[in-house]
């Protein structure tokens, strides 16, 4: 039964952040940090600074490099990107004039924006956090209520730390039971895009809940979250538990001492009372759910590694079907054609959705002692200098290069050619990457997404391919 008294997490993050109702479902909501990077944060402060308009509380105003910057050892302000070091000074120039917190090349924390903001305390349980980039919505994952943004809007959030905002339905994805072992976040969020569409989430902020989010580790929430805006939704995010308290917990920017038990016990609170409404419920069951991968160009044309590329023709719905017969055809692959037979060029670990710590883990314990396929090449960028710190002093990058991987500076790298860094026209790649759409790691290339594990397995296979092959 619902009333009025009993609110969802989503509920009380909005209302906790209304300055004021607009009507009309719009609210002004206070936004308490900004994060900003080099491709589009850069342009947010050159118009502000042409404005002569201050950043009157530039402490919650935070900056890193990742989209365009070189990604290979010893790199410096060139770019792959022609005239990317315009936009890495300009940068630069514009956050240190304005006196916000930059995280720039040299800087030890530097790293990919959504990796770094919670891995440094930047993003908190039950703040709000915009930066002027898509997937902002991976923060959700520790209970934050974050979205990306357009430039301009990040210059009116940075300007009056408010945005003006139609507020969003509400939609539940209750994930029951188990993730069989071997089997993923990664692999979980790509299930759902591929049942519910990628426009499934459209117009809806949602909450994951279920058994299967609460076993599941923090760094693999931040996978599912991240690719909320796959699923078109407006954001996703989790209800912080004690998981959420510990891995958040003496984090450089959290809460410390006394302020830390109040922030701690405010956080736990925050979740769905019993009986809340959702203008929208989805049950999925985690035990149904095999490694997965795309086959087309699109988050939503993915099927099990072990399955075969769908039929057009057995596609109802005929928008759908052209759009799979155009996905076959930039993908070079035929109807009906087994996954696990198609060769690949290259493999790509990294990016904001598999990066972390435990993504590499994951990975190096597949590549362990073993060597990838001969003709391919296959490339590992952390996430952040943390990590790569971290994953070096575990021996992880000595895996990695003893398989034959490269090993690389922290940053978007290969996720996008907008740096300019590719595996080359037409090269097939599988990638830990969120995005498969045609051109997006380099003119005609063919890109399947996957979880870092199935990325490790098929480097050593040379085709695509399962842990399960390996082990
Ligand atoms: C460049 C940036 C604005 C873009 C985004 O919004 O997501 C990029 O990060 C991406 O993944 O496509
Ligand atoms: S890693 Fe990829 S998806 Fe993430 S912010 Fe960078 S370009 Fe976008």
């Amino acid at each position: 039964m619902n009333n009025l008294h009993q609110r969802s997490l989503f509920e009380k993050l909005w209302q906790s952040h209304e300055v004021t109702s607009l009507g009309a479902r719009r609210s002004l909501i206070y936004i308490d940090r900004v994060f900003l990077h080099e491709r589009t944060g850069s342009i947010a402060l050159q118009s502000l600074s042409e404005r002569k308009r201050k950043i009157p509380r530039p402490e919650h105003v935070f900056c890193t490099m990742d989209h365009i910057i070189d990604t290979t050892p010893g790199r410096n302000d060139n770019t792959l990107m022609p005239s990317g070091h315009k936009f890495i000074q300009a940068t630069r120039y514009e956050a240190i004039k304005a006196g916000i917190t930059l995280f720039d090349l040299n800087n030890p924390d530097q790293g990919i924006a959504h990796v770094i903001s919670p891995e440094l305390g930047i993003a908190l349980p039950g703040s709000t956090l915009v930066c002027p980039d898509s997937h902002t919505c991976t923060l959700g994952a520790i209970g934050a209520l974050a979205w990306g943004i357009g430039s301009t809007e990040a210059e009116h959030a940075m300007a009056t730390r408010t945005l003006d905002l139609e507020k969003p339905l509400s939609m539940r994805i209750v994930v029951n039971g188990t993730l069989r072992s071997g089997v993923s976040a990664k692999d979980l969020i790509l299930h759902i895009i591929a049942e519910y569409g990628a426009q499934g989430g459209n117009g809806y902020a949602v909450e994951f809940a279920g058994s299967a989010i609460r076993d599941m580790p923090i760094e693999e929430r931040f996978t599912l979250c991240n690719m909320a805006v796959e699923f078109s939704a407006f954001t996703g995010f989790i209800a912080p538990d004690e998981k959420t308290i510990d891995w958040v917990k003496g984090r450089d920017y959290a809460p410390k001492a006394d302020t830390a038990e109040q922030a701690e016990a405010y956080w736990l609170a925050l979740n769905s009372d019993e009986g809340a409404h959702f203008d929208k419920e989805i049950q999925i069951d985690a035990d149904a759910v095999s490694a997965t991968v795309s086959w087309g160009t699109n988050p939503q044309h993915s099927v099990a590694v072990n399955g075969s590329v769908p039929n057009p023709m057995a596609c109802d719905d005929p928008q759908q079907r052209d759009g799979m017969e155009k996905a076959l055809n930039y993908m070079d692959l035929k109807a009906e054609q087994t996954l696990n037979t198609v060769v690949i060029d290259a493999a790509f670990i990294g990016s904001c959705t598999n990066s972390r710590i435990a993504d590499l883990r994951a990975a190096a314990a597949i590549l362990k002692n073993r060597k990838i396929a001969t003709n391919l090449r296959a490339v590992c960028v952390p996430g952040s200098g943390r990590v790569k710190r971290q994953a070096e002093a575990e021996g992880l990058d000595l895996i990695f290069t003893a398989a034959g991987f490269e090993w690389r500076e922290p940053g978007c790298s290969m996720c996008f050619y907008a740096g300019g860094e590719t595996f080359g026209a037409g090269k097939r790649v599988i990638s830990s990457t969120n995005r498969n759409f045609e051109g997006r790691q380099g003119p005609a290339v063919k890109t399947h997404i996957a979880s870092p594990v199935t990325v490790a397995a098929s480097a050593l296979l040379g085709r695509i391919g399962s842990a399960e092959e390996i082990i």
